[in-house]
């Protein structure tokens, strides 16, 4: 009896704890120029990924895409300059880097000064987020010498990706056929999206705070849902820390302020590598589809000593709509019996009061 029991606590363990606990997504269809990428009818490759596009989104509201054109080699350049420039002292940082402002949201913020969850102290990573080169605003001064010339590449790169994986998003929610381009001509100049590089230096590992089972404590991330249409993070492989929770317990119409769910609901989503992203709705994706799709809740953590003991990279794309865009639900989203759960919304407006309430100016 006790024996069984201890191997079903392993094997719920091993559950919780598998590797690759997302589902995974050949987004191959959609990097070619035929079907609805072009304009023409989709592809029945398109189709088929679109259906599980829309299964996964409903579902857990975060997947891991392959095959989504960003090169794996650019990645790890990234990851490169990333190192490079966060492995300056800290005063040399403060001192030389372009400081971050909610006003451009683009610069430096040094470790302590952002709180993804206002329900927590302040997150333990420092990071740079940079604009599209066509707004030429981002000041790299500072940075490693392939910083600037890499995030450029990748800027490029991870528009064209928005766009198909809008696309994709529209087929996959059943939008007609002239309307495919519902979500991917809100990102025609780009000027709201973020590409951020993320630094977690090596933290104390307190047991039962930094592993997030308690509510008041610092932890890498804080648990949050992110504020734009989605987001594809790319992580080196095997970096652990992510958490992640299904769709249905999603929190796209809040601000700020996060319960923190103490239970064992978390997925652990460690890092795959090479050119694939971790994609999660946003919560313009919550607000825009009526709730069809939810905004996802996640956060990072330290489960152990030796966890806690790495330093942690990330580098989250956020796909923001652009400037002057409103939000409002497509009617699509609202069936006789249902009502309109959020009135259209500025996106400007919506973006910089989520801005605001991370801290900083
Ligand atoms: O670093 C990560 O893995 C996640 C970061 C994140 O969720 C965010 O910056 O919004
Ligand atoms: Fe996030």
């Amino acid at each position: 009896m006790a024996t069984d029991l201890v191997d079903s606590d392993l094997t719920k363990k091993r559950r919780t704890e598998s590797p690759h606990a997302l589902p995974v997504v050949d987004f191959g269809p959609f990097l070619a120029n035929e079907g609805c990428t072009v304009g023409d009818v989709p592809t029945a490759g398109q189709l088929k990924v679109a259906a599980q596009i829309d299964s996964i989104m409903s579902e857990h509201g975060f997947l891991f895409l392959e095959n989504l054109g960003i090169d794996s080699q650019l990645l790890t350049s990234a990851f490169g300059a990333a190192r490079g420039t966060f492995s300056q002292p800290e005063d040399g940082k403060a001192a030389n880097l372009a400081p971050w402002a909610a006003a451009t949201n683009g610069g430096y913020s040094a470790l302590g000064a952002q709180s993804a969850n206002r329900a927590r102290p302040a997150d333990l990573r420092e990071s740079i987020s940079t604009r599209t080169p066509r707004l030429a605003c981002n000041d790299y001064r500072g940075t490693a010498a392939e910083f600037g010339p890499t995030a450029d590449s990748l800027w490029g790169k991870l528009e064209d990706a928005t766009r198909r994986f809008s696309i994709a998003c529209a087929l996959a929610l059943g939008l007609p056929a002239g309307e495919l381009d519902f979500f991917s001509r809100a990102f025609e100049s780009h000027d709201n999206s973020a590409l951020v590089f993320v630094h977690y230096p090596p933290c104390d590992f307190e047991s039962g705070i930094s592993d997030g089972s308690n509510s008041a404590g610092s932890i890498r991330v804080g648990e949050h849902a992110d504020f734009g249409l989605f987001t594809f993070l790319f992580l080196e492989s095997g970096a652990p820390g992510l958490q992640v929770r299904k769709a249905a317990e999603g929190e796209g119409g809040t601000l700020g302020d996060h319960k923190v769910p103490l239970d064992s609901g978390w997925i652990h989503a460690p890092g795959r590598g090479g050119g694939c992203a971790v994609v999660n709705s946003g919560a313009l994706l919550a607000r825009w589809t009526n709730d069809r799709w939810r905004a996802t809740t996640h956060r990072v953590v330290v489960r152990n000593a030796e966890e806690a003991g790495e330093h942690r990279y990330s580098i989250p794309f956020f796909a923001q709509p652009d400037k002057g865009t409103t939000c409002a639900v497509h009617p699509l989203f609202v069936p006789i019996e249902q009502v309109v759960r959020y009135p259209p919304i500025a996106i400007e407006d919506f973006l910089q009061l989520k801005l605001k309430t991370l801290g900083g100016s």
